[in-house]
């Protein structure tokens, strides 16, 4: 049984739950941590469920190499496990524990709640490490929170991870790519460290399977031939029980637009419900800032009504500060709104959140190793991700979840766990990273989902063309330890080292922050005629990536005011985030000893730095053609300029883009200006040598 509405029509019904039951666990507190003292919190978490499980917990771990431990949202795994352990003495002796997550914030957060929960300072015995920022202390920090990408970084230093007791991969179903080396990593380290013990942990993970994946380790065997060490075979353990009850509701029919359907249900919730916070999923930046606006418009147009509400996006691509605003406490009398990607989706805690407001949807990257195109997708979520959703409420007090869909799509269409991420994304990044941990059978590297061998040589083909690997498949020295050692894509790393033979770091490096954003413009107002004459105050014949660049210089010229931003339709947010970026790749440069040079108004070694790190999405413009149509040099795929572009309309012959979007076509996003001639200068290889290309003569 389940409950409808229509957003914006009525009150939903309260009918019963969707996953058996109204379910309950001792709901008898709500009391916060930071208006309560140090024995609150630890009754607090003494009323978790996983406490009940304390002992067998550390049983299992004690006795077997690896545990997998599958619990309700905010049944106490991610928080809790970590300091059992600690307790239990894993961290005595300068050991350390770790516990992996898919999300920095999530890092972030869950780091700060230890701490708080411990009694300690952030940063000592607890800390956390993201990339660019390292919040421990070596020597004092006993547990460690970090994304699973900084632990695979970590092993190009110290490849058998000698510093951890306990390794605990947490969100285990996500299956990130770096989630997936990262298993296939620890399960060859276990054969070599048998006092080492993983624990894998989830929600909503199929055990079984991983069971199986890790079944295979060899057991340990003493002088004699005898079996020593823990018991190979994984353990697997249930924690039954959840927090307190999530009521779910799903639409009666399916929505035509799920912004505004989101915006409706919230304004209903405001409306109908009793005080409480609500967080809302939508798909990306655009999304978020389209549904703030309308938001905002409609908490203006009904006037006092509305006027507790406070909404707030999240979203990567905010600067720090404005995404710690959804933690501070919601005052007295007042209503958050967190509109958010699915980086709220895991191991978050938003203490007031009552309500969830869940799209339905999420941005996936989507690779076809054929055409060697690779797409971010607005694509449908699994159950598995609408049950982390449901799950961000019902953590301090009783919930409800809104689910934009249908109770029968959810039953009967919707994919019980997503595609893993290695088998739909371009391998160029995880290619590099395994060949920097010495891995040279790529191929035959112990995968808990095969990635497709076509993608692999695609990758190997790219790499080998951006000169970072050798005919032996091996990285090249230096450009290929140095590309190896910048966190970022290969192809953004090429394109910074090229830069530094080039005279133009300083312009690169801007360059490259906002590329790593979504949107430097502020496209989500609804302001398209506006947006596009303000874009045209700033454009450069080049194309999109040197109209980046006057966009940054008038941000700094304005002294980076706000209300620059809003009058040149540029995202205050992300301008400040372009700079935050912009720092740690500068310290980064320096770090690799690049020396930063600023070519001030030669365009020309921008474009050839460019190009020298993205020379496979280069296009050509059809001949005759009136609509745009572009060829990319490689596949041959018929693509477009993006409207979005500078370059929309004006279709140079020859263009390299940054990613390509497809809606009813596929369209080239970032886009900038070339000569053909720069192409067989920066990748003979790839487009002159192994195969001659007729499309370049
Ligand atoms: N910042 C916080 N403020 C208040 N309570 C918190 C906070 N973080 C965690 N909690 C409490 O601790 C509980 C357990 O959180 P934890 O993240 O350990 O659960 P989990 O089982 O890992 O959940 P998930 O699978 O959703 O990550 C929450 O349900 C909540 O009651």
């Amino acid at each position: 049984m389940s409950q409808f509405w229509k957003p914006g029509t009525e009150k939903p019904r309260l009918l019963d739950d969707e996953e058996g039951g109204v379910l309950f666990f001792a709901p008898s507190f709500s009391s916060s941590s930071s208006r309560f003292g140090y024995s609150s919190i630890e009754k607090q978490r003494q009323r978790l469920p996983v406490y009940k499980y304390r002992t067998a917990i550390l049983y299992l771990v004690e006795t077997h190499a690896t545990t997998i431990i599958v619990g309700e949202t905010g049944s106490g795994k991610t928080t809790q496990i970590p300091q059992y352990l600690k307790e239990a003495g894993w961290a005595d002796g300068g050991r350390v524990i770790a516990c992996t997550q898919p999300r920095r914030l999530a890092v972030q957060a869950v780091a700060s709640r230890v701490a708080e929960e411990m009694g300690v300072k952030l940063g000592e015995e607890v800390g956390y490490t993201i990339r660019f920022e390292d919040v421990t202390n070596t020597g004092v920090t006993m547990v460690k929170f970090l994304t699973d990408g900084v632990l695979l970084r970590e092993m190009m230093d110290d490849p058998l991870l000698t510093k951890y007791s306990v390794i605990m991969v947490d969100e285990a179903h996500e299956r990130s790519i770096s989630t997936d080396i990262l298993l296939g990593l620890l399960k060859k380290i276990q054969r070599r460290r048998p006092e080492l013990r993983l624990i894998i942990s989830s929600a909503t993970i199929e055990a079984k399977s991983m069971s199986q994946f890790f079944q295979n380790s060899k057991k340990h065997r003493g002088i004699e031939g005898e079996v020593v060490g823990p018991i190979t075979e994984p353990a697997i353990l249930s924690v039954e029980g959840r927090g307190f009850s999530v009521q779910i509701h799903y639409v009666e029919e399916p929505v035509s637009n799920y912004i505004q359907s989101a915006v409706s249900t919230v304004l209903l919730i405001h409306d109908q419900e009793r005080m409480g916070d609500i967080l809302v999923f939508l798909t990306g930046q655009d999304d978020i800032d389209a549904a703030v606006k309308l938001l905002s418009e409609e908490v203006q147009n009904r006037g006092r009504n509305s006027s507790g509400l406070i909404v707030l996006p999240l979203y990567s691509g905010l600067p720090r500060a404005e995404q710690d605003l959804v933690f501070t406490p919601t005052a007295r009398g007042k209503r958050k709104v967190v509109i958010s990607t699915n980086i709220a989706e895991t191991s978050l805690t938003l203490e007031g959140v009552v309500y969830v407001v869940d799209s339905g949807f999420s941005k996936q990257r989507f690779y076809n190793p054929i055409s060697d195109i690779e797409n971010l997708v607005v694509a449908p979520i699994s159950k598995a991700s609408a049950r982390q959703r449901a799950g961000r409420a019902g953590r301090v007090r009783p919930g409800k979840c809104y689910r934009l869909y249908t109770e029968e799509y959810f039953n009967n269409e919707m994919s019980a766990e997503g595609i893993p991420e290695i088998q739909r994304s371009n391998l160029v990044s995880c290619v590099i990273q395994l060949k920097a941990l010495g891995i040279d059978n790529i191929l035959g590297f112990d995968w808990p989902a095969s990635p497709s061998p076509e993608a692999m040589v695609r990758a190997l083909e790219v790499l080998y063309s951006l000169g970072v690997l050798d005919d032996d498949a091996k990285l090249t020295s230096p450009t290929g330890f140095q590309v190896a050692e910048i966190p970022l894509d290969p192809m953004i790393s090429k394109m910074i080292l090229s830069s530094s033979h080039l005279g133009c770091t300083e312009e690169i490096i801007t360059i490259a922050a906002v590329l790593s954003i979504q949107s430097i413009w502020a496209s989500g107002w609804g302001a398209q005629k506006e947006l596009d004459e303000a874009k045209l105050r700033f454009a450069a014949a080049e194309g999109d990536h040197v109209t980046f660049l006057n966009v940054y210089k008038g941000f700094l010229q304005s002294s980076k005011l706000s209300q620059w931003c809003h009058k040149n339709y540029v995202n205050y947010h992300a301008m400040k985030k372009v700079i935050e970026i912009r720092e740690q790749l500068r310290r980064t440069a320096q770090r690799l000893g690049i020396v930063l040079k600023s070519c001030e108004t030669d365009m020309l070694v921008v474009r050839k730095a460019i190009t020298a790190g993205f020379f496979a999405n280069a296009c050509r413009l059809e001949a005759f053609s009136h609509n745009g149509k572009y060829k990319t040099i490689r596949g041959s795929q018929e693509v477009h300029i993006h409207p979005s572009s500078v370059l929309f309309r004006v279709n140079p012959k020859w263009v390299i883009y940054y990613s390509l979007v497809s809606t009813d076509r596929q369209y080239m996003r970032n886009v900038i200006s070339i000569e053909p001639s720069w192409l067989r200068e920066a990748a003979p290889h790839f487009y002159h040598q192994q195969r001659p290309n007729p499309m370049l003569h």
